[in-house]
């Protein structure tokens, strides 16, 4: 566990890891937490471009409960140990914090804390746009910006500290740092512009669901998750806080995320969580079954009154209860959720949608109950293992991280994932879009393609492209 030194001045609590670095002749990770006046986090994440770009990342819970931005590598943990991956950056991050010295403020939400996801299925071979991610990209900001519920901002700094280092050079430089970023003034962005947007292969991905929805008539599984991506090109590179900012004014009930790997950036706005765990307190969420939203009230009403008795709709969202409910109570001592779904109403689409909350049971960390639940059949299917390999099959792409958990960790065990959907990858002068949706044997290709288009229209918007 992480030594903390209540009231220790800062430059002494780092005097003490270098010491502790000399003596074992390891790493020893330096964690200072301070309270800071409020900026706005999207401008420190700008902040970061000039000297950090690839090194940046951004989290903002649905509720609003908590925003990080981090920037800056202190360390990076990656995994290419496949099913394993959850497990291997669980030991790594716990390994690491076996020797940390924090200083400063303890609140949940500031500290040394690990940014980052995982990939969707490890079997897939990385395409082009993802060969900078593994198995598993985290995070450990040198510089990170917190915001918690009540706009109180902290500031963690993390330096890992080796037998070699220069003390007071290295201080310093990152207190003068540390300024530069806190006040930095936003400047004018160029913005790139959209030279073509590119569907690729629609036909054949309908064709492609067609034959699923024959196999699952024939009763081979319940369920098959089909994703498809689309590709948009600009005039230029696409800088990820120009997408943020579009994404936060028009999806801010949704989860905000973005991902620097050296020049590629995975962002997106999910309404979806995996798993939110706080002490031993657990919150999941089943959310499958979609339709659009309607032009006027009335409209929209009809449209969530529909839904609400839709039985393939139903039946797609019921799997999902099923299946995280089941894991949960594996993992927990109490579970508890409505008997019946309500609805998730975002801008351009309404989901069905099941709460669920739980009580861990003793000393789990968030990273366990992500490698139970992930994948969902929100995003997967059921059985689990024969929809994986369908979609491996029959996809003609590599999801990457995309409908993979994504989110945050700290050195307790807390933090929160979300699914990784309502996304993209930018990367060089391109933003890859995925969507995909729930196929049972009552789907038709045509309206689940219509379904894909709707839930790319977030993410269109966002890099500012439009389709049809
Ligand atoms: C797969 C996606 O969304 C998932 C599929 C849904 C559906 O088919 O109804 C609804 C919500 C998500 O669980 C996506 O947005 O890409
Ligand atoms: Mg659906």
């Amino acid at each position: 566990m992480v030594r903390i030194l209540q009231h220790s001045h800062g430059f002494a609590g780092f005097e003490r890891a270098l010491e502790q670095a000399r003596q074992s002749k390891r790493e020893v990770l330096f964690s200072q937490v301070t309270p800071v006046d409020p900026v706005d986090p999207l401008q420190f994440y700008e902040a970061g471009y000039q000297l950090y770009q690839g090194e940046r990342s951004f989290w903002q819970d649905k509720s609003g409960e908590l925003t990080l931005v981090g920037i800056g590598n202190a360390q990076t943990f990656t995994s290419n140990k496949r099913n394993d991956r959850f497990i291997d950056i669980k030991n790594q991050w716990q390994e690491f914090l076996s020797s940390a010295v924090q200083v400063g403020e303890k609140k949940l939400g500031t500290g040394p804390i690990l940014v980052g996801g995982f990939s969707f299925d490890p079997r897939q071979e990385a395409e082009l746009e993802w060969t900078n991610f593994s198995d598993a990209y985290f995070q450990l900001p040198a510089f990170m910006f917190s915001v918690d519920s009540d706009g109180q901002c902290f500031l963690t700094t993390n330096i890992v500290c080796t037998e070699f280092d220069e003390l007071a050079k290295i201080w310093d430089r990152m207190q003068e740092e540390k300024e530069k970023l806190l006040g930095f003034a936003e400047g004018q962005m160029k913005d790139v512009k959209v030279v073509q947007v590119t569907e690729i292969e629609p036909e054949e991905w309908k064709q492609s669901l067609s034959s699923v929805v024959e196999r699952l008539k024939n009763g081979e599984m319940e369920k098959v998750v089909l994703a498809r991506k689309i590709l948009v090109d600009f005039d230029g590179r696409k800088r990820s806080e120009t997408v943020l900012e579009r994404l936060r004014d028009d999806q801010a009930d949704s989860f905000l995320f973005s991902l620097e790997v050296l020049d590629s950036c995975f962002i997106g706005a999910t309404p979806e969580r995996l798993v939110k765990k706080s002490g031993d307190s657990i919150l999941s969420t089943c959310l499958a079954g979609s339709i659009g939203r309607g032009a006027t009230l009335e409209e929209d009403q009809l449209l969530s009154d529909t839904l609400l008795k839709d039985d393939k709709n139903l039946h797609e969202h019921e799997l999902v209860v099923n299946m995280i409910s089941e894991n949960l109570r594996a993992l927990c001592q109490k579970v508890e959720m409505p008997s019946e779904p309500t609805l998730m109403k975002i801008r351009d689409i309404q989901h069905l949608y099941t709460p669920v909350t739980g009580t861990a049971k003793k000393d789990m960390s968030v990273v366990d109950f992500v490698n139970r639940l992930h994948p969902t059949p929100a995003l997967g299917g059921t059985p689990t293992h024969l929809a994986m390999d369908v979609i491996q099959e029959e996809e003609k792409m590599n999801r990457g991280f995309y409908a993979a958990p994504v989110g945050w960790m700290d050195a307790e065990g807390n933090g929160e994932f979300a699914v990784a959907i309502r996304s993209g990858l930018l990367h060089d002068q391109h933003a890859y879009l995925y969507a995909g949706c729930g196929v049972v044997k009552d789907s038709n290709a045509e309206s689940e393609y219509q379904e894909t288009l709707i839930k790319f229209r977030p993410m269109l918007r966002a890099v500012g492209g439009t389709m049809q």
